[in-house]
């Protein structure tokens, strides 16, 4: 009856049997492909996650931004044949505007910079945490959305500022549990591929394209990735030196490579010598692979890495000093990295790192009988206008039924109104871990 009264809206006996019209067609009630729904508990580690990431970047001195989800499409028809932009979520509204969900949170970024213009000083510290969606033919069955935390630093051109960044990352990993035996760091600068195109003459404007076409090593066939280079009229000799420098293993065999002289070489030195000084040279290594699939890097470029290899890059970054300008804007250095939702949760489940999260409530509130239950509603009002949490039960429930939901909420203590006690102004309390119980005055409540 009970739920026939609900799916009627009935309230009482059925004025008529039901009719085949009142059995509504029962909606797909999961979320849409690629998407997730966060019940509590699943709600309670994202809460988890999202406050080390805040507490991180507040330690780091950044403040907290956001955007819309929605953006102008223009803000990502970036030409470099990025998967981020195969991927985009992108429609056409009611008011006839191409529009897109955003696939990542900088470029937003950079259009709120070019935005605030003078009246923001430099440097920005930023930080935002944003769900970022791409559509994805199902085929992979993979995602459509996740939440990304990224941190960026506006106005710092020297890689103090990357330096910082891993930092704070590594800071990240460290209050979660992560260790430098179970996370890396590679690190290379987009410059190692700048400086042989530029000896090969090859354009600028070609820069962003090839990096993404690198960036597919080990994703698709080689042959693939020099018809790639080839397309963006590299020759033979560029793609075969652009290829071996990829494989080149460390900074001192890099120097040989391209000369002390070279920008690069100065840039990476001292990334790995304050690196040394924050603390966190284990966690970091060269890899001159390593370019990201991003056109708008033009520096320090990288990404967090399970050891075991088993996930997919946890986290990237890198700088980005071009991009504003590809939106009319002033150019400013930045850079900044971002770190996905998902990669990370795999991670701590794979080391046995995931939270214990249980509901927590302080007090649970109920009376003995209908006429009391406002005497109830007066007493959780005592104890939130003191700053107390309270579950308080919000219909005529027999006791039995209170203290299982009071064990399933892990409530601390249980409160409980009855007639004899409200005469004398006085409440029931039982300590629900040590059972100890008392009355005590409702003023005296805290
Ligand atoms: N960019 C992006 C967006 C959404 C997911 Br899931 N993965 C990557």
């Amino acid at each position: 009856a009970e739920l026939d009264n609900a799916r009627t809206g009935r309230s009482g006996s059925l004025a008529s049997p039901p009719t085949s019209s009142d059995f509504k067609q029962k909606i797909d009630v999961n979320p849409p492909k690629g998407t997730r729904d966060f019940p509590p508990e699943e709600m309670r580690l994202r809460s988890w996650l999202f406050q080390n990431f805040r507490e991180v970047s507040q330690s780091f001195g950044f403040e907290e931004i956001d955007f819309p989800v929605l953006e102008s499409e223009a803000l990502f028809v970036r030409k470099a044949g990025e998967e981020i932009r195969d991927q985009l979520y992108c429609f056409e509204d009611r008011g006839n505007r191409r529009v897109a969900l955003r696939p990542e949170l900088t470029p937003s970024l950079a259009r709120l910079v070019i935005q605030k213009g003078k009246s923001v000083s430099l440097p920005l510290k930023w930080f935002a945490i944003g769900q970022c969606w791409r559509y994805e033919r199902m085929t992979r069955g993979r995602r459509r959305e996740h939440y990304q935390w990224n941190m960026d630093i506006i106005g710092v051109p020297n890689v103090t500022a990357e330096a910082e960044l891993i930092s704070s990352i590594i800071t990240f990993f460290k209050r979660i549990g992560i260790t430098a035996v179970d996370v890396g760091f590679k690190v290379s600068s987009r410059k190692v591929l700048q400086e042989v195109l530029r000896r090969y003459s090859v354009p600028d404007n070609l820069f962003g394209r090839v990096c993404v076409t690198i960036d597919k090593l080990e994703k698709i066939p080689m042959d693939d990735i020099k018809k790639e280079l080839r397309a963006a009229e590299l020759s033979e000799q560029a793609v075969e030196e652009l290829l071996q420098i990829l494989t080149v293993k460390s900074l001192e065999e890099l120097e040989e490579k391209l000369g002390s002289s070279v920008e690069v070489i100065a840039d990476l030195k001292q990334l790995f010598s304050l690196a040394e000084k924050y603390g966190y040279s284990e966690w970091i290594q060269f890899d001159a692979s390593i370019v990201r699939g991003l056109a708008y890097y033009t520096g320090i470029v990288f990404e967090g890495f399970d050891r075991e290899g088993k996930l997919r890059a946890i986290c990237g970054g890198g700088r980005y000093d071009r991009l504003l300008s590809t939106f009319g804007g002033e150019d400013v250095p930045a850079c900044g990295f971002g770190f996905g939702d998902a990669v990370i949760v795999e991670l701590l489940k794979e080391r046995g790192l995931l939270p214990e999260l249980s509901p927590q409530v302080q007090n649970i509130v109920c009376s003995l009988d209908q006429d009391l239950q406002g005497a109830a509603s007066l007493v959780a009002a005592r104890l939130r206008d003191k700053g107390q949490t309270v579950d308080l039960v919000l219909e005529n429930k027999p006791l039995k039924w209170v203290f299982k939901r009071a064990s399933r909420i892990n409530a601390q203590r249980l409160i409980i109104v009855g007639s004899s006690e409200w005469e004398k102004g006085v409440v029931g309390v039982k300590m629900l871990s040590s059972g100890e119980q008392y009355e005590i005055k409702v003023d005296e409540l805290e």
